[in-house]
């Protein structure tokens, strides 16, 4: 089983206030790791510190330790953070193709997979004149056609409806089940069961 990332003795600090400290963990091929914590208590700092977006008072963090080349991380994993990330003047259609140009992707039937996230009959109008929920899914389609091992997610769903969670999840389950991972934060509870399911508490400076 291949390792995707190691975490080691990680600790972050911010406004004076420890949010973890010596936090440890590794992500391997097929786990969820379901960071979970009240708000505030550093979830989002993780992910981000994860992906180079925010300084970490110290620890280390690899990628893909196991690779025997010198392997670039950063084409390897997909990071969505809290806001959808899409251009409200811009139609779903558009949102899509841009999204996909911008991270080099090939799409192979884009109208089809605004099917698969129940998008079909709204493409032609701005992102900015859909519900929050509708945003996300356009925002989300790029789970669908990225063929990366790592996903970083933090709340991915927010905002979405019942049958967008479950829908997400199946995407999840498809990703996990071809040897992806997923490091994901989340209010709620998952109501699939990973085959390897890891949960991180960050309870404030002792996690
Ligand atoms: N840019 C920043 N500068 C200073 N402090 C920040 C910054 N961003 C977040 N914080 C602080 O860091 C702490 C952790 O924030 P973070 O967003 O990581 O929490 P979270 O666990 O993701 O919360 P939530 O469940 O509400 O999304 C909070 O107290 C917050 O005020």
């Amino acid at each position: 089983m291949s390792t995707l990332l190691t975490a080691k003795q990680l600790s972050s600090q911010r406004a004076g206030r420890t949010l973890f400290s010596d936090l440890s963990f590794t992500v391997q091929r097929g786990d969820v790791l379901h960071i979970e914590g009240v708000n505030g208590a550093g979830k989002s700092t993780l992910l981000r510190a994860l992906v180079g977006l925010v300084q970490l008072q110290s620890g280390q963090i690899e990628f893909f330790p196991d690779a025997a080349d010198d392997h670039d991380w950063r084409n390897q994993l997909l990071f969505m953070g809290h806001k959808a990330g899409i251009k409200a003047e811009l139609t779903a259609i558009e949102n899509l193709t841009l999204q996909a140009k911008l991270c080099g992707c090939a799409i192979d039937d884009a109208w089809q997979l605004l099917a698969t996230v129940g998008l079909l009959g709204l493409e032609d109008l701005p992102a900015g004149q859909l519900s929050a929920g509708q945003q996300r899914r356009i925002a989300l389609t790029r789970l669908w056609y990225s063929n990366v091992p790592l996903w970083i997610l933090d709340e991915p769903f927010t905002a979405l409806d019942t049958d967008g969670i479950e829908l997400l999840q199946q995407r999840f389950a498809e990703h996990t089940a071809a040897g992806g991972a997923i490091i994901m934060t989340s209010h709620q509870s998952l109501t699939w069961t990973p085959t390897r399911l890891q949960r991180l508490r960050i309870t404030g400076g002792d996690a």
